[in-house]
């Protein structure tokens, strides 16, 4: 598991190790192991030049260490001091250390057209702007170097893009777009979050000797090996009801391919037993594609409920559908609520939950939510009283201060995090946000951001896929934070798989399932203890 920290934490961490090393060891671990990153990809872009961009904090003082060491390896090194007390506005030693080791000096506010023109001839650019003391965005003179910097010239960001905000909660155009981003210790909430995590490139870490192990993350990442220590692996004690039977309420006359593709991924993802609940053509397709499916209620464990479901149906069998829906939804079971399945929700559930919108979905269900006039109290799920809502339990459909106002999806894509949290607060539920990065937020716990497909994955059916490995991870007993993120990422990898560069098809990603999580399991067992 990746897990990033907030500055804060960081701040913290880096002052407990300061107490216990010398003066200026930290710094000089930093500039060492960025400088080690860049002369391996000078080499390896065949570039003989470094500029360092050299802002007025510390994250100014590791790009000029970093440029010194770079400098007496003789590579045609250089800085520019951005800030417009030039010499005087930034780390003193370092500059010494770059100016004796044959840097050459540029001051941006003396000297402003050597400064651009230094920045625009380099091979390699060291980001050293700001760090995690900066505030958002870019300043003028800033700015104007970082305009300057050529296209084809790898960029390197010292700790995190400068102009990003380091939380990751404000987007920001204005900010380096660096290839690569080299950080100090731990990485940062901006690394792993939609709004800075383009601008991030590729991440590494070097390790400074600062402990954050115990220390709450803000942010975490689940990695390969995480399925291994996640799955839920049967044993020799379990039967098909003990490993959890998924119910799926999916699929409709008008869009019965979601219920097979839902319910090929719960088979896929080896779930114990699967029951399916749908009107007759999604039925005659999901007896034909996944033969272990039965068909009806019965006792299950988890459900899934949503992919492809038609809430304006009204035949018989679809009212008796939507019926089976809403009672899910009203039981004390586990649930993933998908698509259609959103359109029922009417606020908290008692028990664990998922809502996997995409941002339409999102905006969709905050502005209902939000708008549903306060007092209301019909908070069950359909009405059928199994599980009414949680009275007192912070007034769920207050919500927050912007309550009551239409959102969109282009507000949803802005700001993702911010508005998944909205919803997590309004639902108590986990809410999986769809999108490039996948968030899933639950209040309480660490945001878990996911990354794992390829942008081939956008496409029809893809979600109704996601949903039945989450259900199935669900029934087996996972939490939702768990199933939610845990299903994300081997979908993701599925997926990747799948693609393999070229072109994908949700089917594709659900056959898939199955073979990318027997070789995540093996990847587990071969790992060293
Ligand atoms: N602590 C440690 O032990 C270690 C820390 N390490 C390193 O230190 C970094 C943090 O250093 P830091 O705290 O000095 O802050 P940092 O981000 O360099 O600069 C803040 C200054 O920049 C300015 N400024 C602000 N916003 C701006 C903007 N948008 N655009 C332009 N300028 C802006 C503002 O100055 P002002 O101009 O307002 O006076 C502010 O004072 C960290 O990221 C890591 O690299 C490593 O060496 C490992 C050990
Ligand atoms: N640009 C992208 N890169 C990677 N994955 C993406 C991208 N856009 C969407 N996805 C993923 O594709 C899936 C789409 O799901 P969804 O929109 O619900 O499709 P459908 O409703 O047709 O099944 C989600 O898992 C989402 O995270
Ligand atoms: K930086």
């Amino acid at each position: 598991m990746i897990r990033a920290h907030s500055v804060e934490s960081v701040r913290t961490a880096e002052a407990a190790a300061m107490a216990k090393l010398p003066e200026g060891e930290l710094m000089s671990r930093a500039a060492h192991g960025l400088a080690e990153v860049a002369a391996a990809r000078l080499t390896d872009v065949e570039g003989t030049t470094v500029v360092g961009l050299v802002g007025a904090g510390n994250n100014g003082g590791d790009t000029l260490y970093a440029i010194a060491q770079l400098a007496e390896s003789g590579f045609a090194s250089a800085v520019v001091l951005v800030p417009s007390a030039g010499r005087s506005g930034v780390h003193a030693a370092g500059l010494q250390a770059a100016e004796s080791a044959g840097a050459v000096v540029h001051v941006a506010a003396d000297d402003a057209q050597d400064a651009v023109e230094a920045t625009a001839e380099a091979d390699l650019v060291l980001d050293g702007i700001v760090g995690i003391g900066g505030q958002p965005g870019l300043r003028p003179e800033a700015a104007r170097l970082v305009d300057a910097i050529d296209d084809d010239a790898w960029v390197i960001a010292v700790d995190l893009a400068s102009g990003l905000d380091p939380a990751g909660e404000a987007g920001e155009d204005d900010a380096v777009w660096a290839d690569e981003t080299v950080t100090f210790g731990t990485p940062k909430p901006v690394h792993l979050l939609p709004a800075g995590e383009a601008a991030t490139g590729r991440l590494t870490v070097v390790d400074i000797g600062i402990e954050v192990d115990d220390v709450p993350a803000t942010v975490e990442r689940l990695t390969w090996d995480d399925v291994a220590r996640m799955w839920p692996v049967p044993d020799r004690g379990d039967d098909k009801y003990s490993r959890g039977v998924l119910g799926v309420v999916a699929g409709s006359e008008a869009y019965p391919g979601a219920a097979v593709l839902c319910s090929t991924a719960a088979a896929e993802a080896g779930v114990g037993m699967l029951r399916y609940v749908g009107t007759p053509t999604p039925v005659a397709l999901v007896h034909q594609a996944v033969p272990e499916a039965v068909v009806g209620q019965g006792r299950v464990q988890a459900w899934v409920v949503g992919p492809g479901l038609d809430t304006e149906a009204d035949t018989a069998e679809a009212r008796a559908q939507l019926a089976a829906a809403r009672e899910a939804l009203a039981s004390d079971l586990p649930a993933i609520v998908d698509a259609g399945g959103l359109a029922l929700v009417e606020g908290r559930r008692a028990a664990p939950t998922v809502l996997t919108p995409h941002a339409g979905e999102l905006a969709r269900l905050l502005t209902r939510l939000e708008s549903a006039p306060a007092g209301t109290d019909d908070r069950t799920q359909g009405g059928s009283g199994a599980a009414a809502g949680t009275p007192g339990a912070g007034g769920p459909l207050s919500g927050p201060a912007d309550a009551g106002t239409e959102v969109t999806a282009a507000d949803v894509k802005a700001d993702p995090l911010r508005h998944a949290r909205r919803l997590a607060a309004l639902t108590g539920a986990t809410v999986l946000l769809k999108g490039a990065t996948t968030l899933v937020v639950t209040e309480g716990e660490p945001v878990r951001s996911q990354a794992d497909a390829p942008p081939w994955l956008a496409t029809a059916g893809a979600g109704d896929v996601l949903s039945g490995v989450i259900g199935s991870l669900l029934a087996a007993g996972l939490s939702p934070h768990d199933a939610a993120s845990l299903g994300a990422l081997v979908h993701g990898v599925s997926a990747d798989r799948a693609s393999g560069g070229g072109p994908l098809r949700a089917l594709a990603v659900a056959h898939g399932i199955r073979p990318t999580v027997r070789d995540l399991l093996a990847r587990g067992r071969s790992a060293p203890a």
